[in-house]
């Protein structure tokens, strides 16, 4: 089964629509450059309404210590996501389970980049964009090679229009969504929620060959 998570989620109605449509797992942004990003104190006040078994993740980019911090002390049971370009050791000092973003790009070594952070509990792949990610842009998925060992999430201008394609070609762990659930940037739909999560164990439900 393909995990899913939605990113980027800012209200209340959009964290319960999520839930209800069977996320499993909701990505705060804790980077203050995106139209997406909440204060430490808004995620904890939108993350009380997640039930048992559905996980936080907190996204960063080149966060000082004092921003990790502050989203730790909001949040301390979440999954971080490093999003910019932080190394293994700044990965690995926060001493938290945590997803490493590959920006996806022709000559991208990712057996390379999956070997470097292999403390990561997956690799996020995302398309190279300004502004580090969250660009709704799909990468080239030949990019990915098929000998990649470490377990991979999905993302990159994902939508219910295209996700089914991505999980029966590369069948990742999970698959991550933000602009494609959006009806314009940084505001989430619950129908488009819906939409995707729907697509997506559609495609599960598939057999494969
Ligand atoms: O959402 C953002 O604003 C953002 C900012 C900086 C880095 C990453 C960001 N979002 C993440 O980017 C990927 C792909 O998003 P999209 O579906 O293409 O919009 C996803 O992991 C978002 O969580």
């Amino acid at each position: 089964m393909t995990r899913i998570k939605i990113c980027g989620l800012t209200r209340e109605a959009d964290v319960e629509a999520a839930v209800e449509a069977g996320a499993d797992a909701i990505g705060f942004v804790f980077y203050a450059k995106s139209p997406r990003a909440v204060t430490p104190e808004r995620a904890k006040a939108l993350a009380r309404l997640l039930p048992p078994f559905v996980m936080p993740v907190g996204l960063f980019v080149n966060a000082s210590d004092a921003e990790l911090q502050a989203g730790l002390e909001a949040l301390p049971n979440m999954l971080m996501q490093f999003h910019g370009d932080e190394t293994p050791a700044d990965c690995e000092r926060v001493r938290r389970p945590y997803l490493r973003a590959a920006r996806m790009a022709p000559g991208f070594d990712l057996v390379d980049f999956g070997s470097r952070f292999s403390s990561a509990q997956a690799i996020l792949l995302d398309a190279h964009v300004d502004g580090y990610g969250g660009g709704g842009k799909v990468f080239d998925w030949s990019l990915v090679p098929p000998s990649v060992s470490s377990r991979l999430v999905l993302s990159g201008g994902l939508s219910a229009a295209n996700v089914a394609d991505g999980i029966a070609r590369m069948r990742p762990w999970a698959v991550d969504v933000s602009s494609g659930v959006e009806v314009a940037f940084g505001l989430k739909s619950a129908d488009l929620i819906h939409e995707f999560c729907r697509a997506v164990r559609r495609v599960d439900a598939e057999p494969t060959c």
